[in-house]
Parts: C-alpha cells; sequence; structure tokens
C-alpha cells in the first residue's frame, strides 16, 4: 500500500545546502537510529544515496529496512541521528523535499471501498504540483504504467496483494519525481509483474530519478540497482557502487591456457595462490593483482589465451557480508560511493 504524505506549505525552506547548490546525495543519514521499546531497530545507519543511483537496501526480514526508509520520509521519527532529504534536514524540511518524493511504503493509505482509481484521484487531488485539469489524464498513465488497467475501477477491498502494490506503485508514480522510494514494490506479484517493476525503474533511472528500493531479494537487486546498502540486524554492513562492491569481493582470475602445470609452478614459485581447472589455471588475487600475474606467466614463457576476472555473485558477497557482521566485524572496505554518471 500507498502512504502518501499532505503537504502543509511553510514559509521558508529549510535547505541545508548553500543556495543554487545542487546535493549530491538525494538522501543522507548519519548516526540513524530507531528503538521501539527493547527492539533496536535501527542501529548507526549512515546511508548515502548518490543523485541518479538505483540503490537497493538489501537485507533479511526485519533487518530494519523499512524503518530506515519510514524515517527518510518522515513518517517515523528517530531515536537519534539525522536524515537529510534532497538537501533538507527531515522531518522539519517534509513539506519542501516531500512533494518531489514518490513513495511505495507499507502502511495505511487507500479506502477499501473505493476502486483504485478513485483512490488515485484522492491521492492526486492532495498533490500540489498536480494541477486540477491534468488529474484524469495522470491517473490513467499511472494505471496504464503499472498495468492496472482490467482492475482499475474495481474495489480496493477485492484487491490481491499484487493489485495492492501496483496501485502502491501508480501513486508514487502520478507525476515526475526527483527521488522515487520502493519498499519491496515486488511483493506478491508474479514473475510478469517483476519484471515491469523492472522496466518501471530502469525508466526512472534513464530519466534520471534517483531510486531507493528495498528488497530481501538478491536476484533483483542484482538486476535493477546501480548501487547497493546491506543491512543486517539494523546496521549498514556494506554500501556501495554494485560493480565495485562485486569486485571488491574474493577476487579470482581464470587465465586459460595449455601450459597448466608449468602456469601453477611459475604462480606458486611467485608465492601467488594458484590451481589446476579444466583447460586453465584458477588464480586468488588476494594478495596479488591480474597485471602481476599475467606478468610473471608470461615471464614463464606459458602460453596466455585468455584472461578472466571472476565477479562475487552477490549471493556470495551477501553471505560473506551478513557471517562477518554476525562475528562482530563488519566489512568497511568498500564504503564510499562513485557519483554515477
Ligand atoms: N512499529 C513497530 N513497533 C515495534 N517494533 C517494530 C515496529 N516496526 C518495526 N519493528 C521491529 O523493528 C525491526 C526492524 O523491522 P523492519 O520492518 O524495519 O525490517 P525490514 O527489514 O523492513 O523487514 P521486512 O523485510 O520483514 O519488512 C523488527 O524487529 C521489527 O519487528
Amino acid at each position: 500500500m500507498s502512504t502518501v504524505t499532505d503537504m502543509t506549505e511553510t514559509e521558508e525552506a529549510p535547505a541545508v545546502h548553500a543556495a543554487g547548490a545542487l546535493p549530491r546525495l538525494a538522501a543522507r543519514t548519519r548516526n540513524l537510529r530507531k528503538v521501539y521499546g527493547r527492539t533496536v531497530a535501527v542501529d548507526h545507519v549512515d546511508l548515502d544515496v548518490p543523485v541518479g543511483a538505483v540503490l537497493g537496501m538489501l537485507g533479511p526480514n526485519g533487518s530494519g529496512k523499512t524503518t530506515t526508509i519510514r524515517m527518510l520520509l518522515g513518517l517515523v521519527l528517530p531515536t537519534a541521528g539525522t536524515v537529510e532529504l534532497l538537501g533538507h534536514k527531515m522531518p522539519d524540511g517534509a513539506s519542501w523535499a516531500l512533494p518531489e518524493v514518490g513513495a511505495l511504503v507499507e502502511g495505511p493509505g487507500f479506502h477499501p471501498f473505493l476502486s483504485g482509481r478513485e483512490n488515485l484521484l484522492r491521492v492526486a487531488a492532495a498533490e500540489p504540483r498536480l494541477a486540477s485539469k491534468d488529474i484524469p489524464r495522470a491517473v490513467g498513465q499511472a494505471i496504464e504504467r503499472v498495468g492496472l488497467s482490467g482492475a482499475a475501477n474495481r474495489r480496493y477491498r477485492g484487491y490481491s496483494l499484487g493489485m495492492k502494490q501496483r496501485l502502491g506503485l501508480a501513486s508514487a508514480l502520478l507525476l515526475p519525481r526527483r527521488f522515487v522510494v520502493l519498499d519491496e514494490p515486488t511483493n506478491g506479484l508474479d514473475p510478469a509483474g517483476t519484471r515491469e517493476v523492472r522496466a518501471v525503474i530502469a525508466d526512472l533511472h534513464a530519466a534520471g530519478t534517483t531510486v531507493l528500493v528495498s528488497s530481501h531479494l538478491l536476484a533483483e537487486v542484482e538486476a535493477t540497482c546501480t548501487h547497493v546498502a546491506v543491512l543486517h540486524k539494523g546496521a549498514v554492513v556494506a554500501q556501495g557502487g554494485l560493480t565495485e562492491l562485486l569486485e571488491a569481493g574474493d577476487a579470482k582470475l581464470m587465465v586459460s591456457t595449455p601450459d597448466v602445470t608449468v602456469a601453477v609452478n611459475a604462480l606458486r614459485d611467485n608465492r601467488i595462490p594458484a590451481r589446476e581447472v579444466p583447460n586453465g589455471v584458477h588464480v586468488d588475487l588476494a594478495a596479488t593483482t591480474a597485471p602481476e600475474v599475467v606478468a610473471t606467466l608470461v615471464g614463464a614463457g606459458v602460453a596466455v589465451h585468455e584472461v578472466r576476472r571472476q565477479r562475487t555473485g552477490l549471493e556470495e558477497l551477501f553471505t560473506r557480508l551478513t557471517e562477518s557482521a554476525e562475528k562482530g566485524n563488519g566489512l568497511s572496505d568498500v564504503d564510499t560511493f562513485e557519483e554515477p554518471s
């Protein structure tokens, strides 16, 4: 379901950046913490969402994704820490930041006895940036975009979880936004629905919109995101560009060569861990680099036919990160963001 927060205009924009300067980060939290009774839902989260990124917030059930998102949007007050959204401190800057933000967040929002279309018309009517004359067209386009045309005139009460998700997504897409936040957008969707959500995210990214999407599905994040933040028990255990994070894992090199034995011996003589595999040699890059491996092999007279870097899969990386966090040493080897081009 979707939560769309009504805006109350205030006199002064509490921007935290100099006039005219666009923030580099669409959202930024520092030391963010939320405690419910005895449950620490979110703990010292420093999250950076670069402008233009599609950032996947990845974590198992209960790791604090929804709570972090709700604090970002000013729907829940932090116990401690700060949130900046599009350069505005939250929740004080909500009336400035939120009109630029579309959100699909779990929670009450739609009227059960109204149809999907009527619900969207109500949401659209509360949009300060949508003129009355443009509302029917904006609602029609959003319904079409999320594939809900066939069910738009049915009562919300009878919607399946997938239809509810689609309607929530439609409300986040009613008008162009600088930042779109989607909490588990494929929850309850069939494979076709999942593909449509991926296409919507790709369209938003192509249009320059920053997207924050939470998921517990590794494949989904790997397929759609440019950046990732991994949450575990309320804490961020790693964040960064997806490619950089994967490459910072236990990198390995596959060398294709007919001279396998000579290659393995030459590498081991130079203290480079290597082992024979069909049609080649597998080299561990933990303590060396690809150019060094190639130079060693060529120096030993090995015929190198092909060299390929093997990327860590996100699943393998995620397992390693969460196991490492369990042992109390969350990885911090990649903790900076590349500015998306
Ligand atoms: N309103 C609340 N009252 C009490 N505890 C809460 C509340 N909201 C969240 N929690 C607890 O905080 C922790 C983090 O929950 P949160 O919903 O943020 O995780 P999540 O990663 O989004 O999980 P999921 O994938 O299941 O939605 C959980 O232990 C949850 O039970």
